[in-house]
């Protein structure tokens, strides 16, 4: 039999938001969304978010009040959030500026020097705009730079870059410290869950690690655009860091309202991804949060993708299953789970349908 041709994606002309913004042109269809995608205020809520703060030093050095009033703290903060800063978590702050440092550097890089490493269509690693599947899909007003970083098969060398010259090194430094600040918390996580603290990080195995970094140029016309589509993360853990000095932009949507949130200076954001929403069969959530722009600011975000094995099969945890709890997700392979997430585009929490158990309302 002939084989089948595999069409590649149309995806059309992705245009950079960095020269747009430059060259001061007018904002192209493309960015311009539906009436009722548009960051409105009428679906904002007034105030920015005060998203619970974990003080991670009491976790890992408090004495034991100290460390069950925070790890309370942290199951609230899962349930009815799905975020939370983690303040004193102990990764260097000058980490922090430097990996800040070279991440802008990098997107302050000639576009010819960036396109050196080109996102192709379809895929996720690489500088470009990831999660377009077609010609007719709204675009981001974002420019993003990601990498696969742990395990070393997921990595794509061609697609670190060269310049700035520090760049690879200070992203395996920080992606070093993000990790183990990973595994701590999923330590206090299972804890909180009522599992031994080696639970979840045992059943991850060789556990994936990506970074993705988002820059979003000011933009003239900030209603009409979005930085970045609503979506949840198909994470177990998501680290977000903000340059210093960034506009505000990351919005959660709590109560049907996108509520923006405020870092605190040296604070770390972190989410539930779906992972960890299907293992803990929906008492902790992966929460639909977005991207909005500002009309002089500019934004940085460096974001760690923390999830288990392609390996390991998962579904909720046996322990958080009975009567009240009916099971709600489906065993599924989590690299299928990534495969199907990466070749979606951003849609709310669309994606997590993929594991979901569908209930009738007529049984
Ligand atoms: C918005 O989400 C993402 O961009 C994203 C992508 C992560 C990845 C890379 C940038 C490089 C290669 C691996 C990987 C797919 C992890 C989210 O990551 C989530 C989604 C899944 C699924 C996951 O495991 O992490
Ligand atoms: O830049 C932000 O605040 C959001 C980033 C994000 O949600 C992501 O990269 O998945
Ligand atoms: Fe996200």
């Amino acid at each position: 039999m002939a084989p089948v041709p595999i069409s590649p994606l149309k995806v059309g002309h992705i245009d950079d938001v960095q020269e747009l913004r430059k060259a001061k042109s007018k904002i192209p269809e493309r960015f311009v969304r539906d009436i009722t995608e548009r960051p409105t205020l009428a679906t904002c809520s007034s105030s920015s978010s005060g998203i619970p703060i974990i003080d991670f030093s009491k976790l890992s050095k408090g004495d034991f009040d100290e460390v069950l009033s925070e790890l309370v703290q942290l199951s609230t903060a899962c349930e009815e959030w799905g975020f939370f800063q983690v303040i004193n978590h102990g990764i260097d702050l000058s980490l922090l500026e430097k990996i800040e440092k070279v991440t802008k550097e990098f997107f302050m890089l000639p576009l010819a020097e960036k396109q050196k490493y080109p996102m192709a269509p379809g895929t996720v690693q690489g500088y470009g705009q990831a999660f377009v599947f077609s010609e007719d899909q709204k675009l981001d007003w974002c420019n993003m730079f990601a990498l696969g970083v742990e395990p070393q098969v997921i990595r794509n060398p061609k697609l670190w870059p060269t310049k700035p010259a520090k760049f690879g090194e200070t992203v395996e430094a920080y992606s070093r410290e993000v990790r183990k600040l990973c595994q701590s918390l999923l330590k206090y996580l299972a804890m909180t869950l009522g599992l031994k603290g080696d639970v979840l990080n045992e059943m991850f195995g060789e556990a994936v690690q990506a970074i993705r970094t988002n820059y979003y140029p000011p933009c003239s016309r900030p209603d009409l655009v979005l930085g970045l589509s609503p979506h949840s993360d198909g994470s177990a853990l998501t680290v977000l860091q903000e340059r210093r000095g960034s506009s505000i932009g990351l919005q959660i949507l709590k109560d049907d309202k996108w509520v923006s949130v405020q870092p605190l200076p040296n604070a770390l954001v972190i989410n539930i991804g779906d992972t960890l929403e299907v293992l803990s069969n929906g008492k902790y959530k992966s929460v639909e949060h977005r991207a909005v722009t500002h009309k002089q600011k500019d934004r940085l975000s460096i974001v760690t993708f923390y999830a288990p094995s392609y390996e390991i099969e998962l579904g909720p945890i046996p322990e958080l299953v009975d009567e009240n709890n009916p099971c709600k997700y489906r065993r599924y392979n989590h690299g299928e789970y990534s495969k199907h997430y990466v070749t979606n585009k951003l849609q709310g929490k669309k994606t997590l349908e993929f594991a979901k158990i569908q209930t009738s309302n007529y049984n």
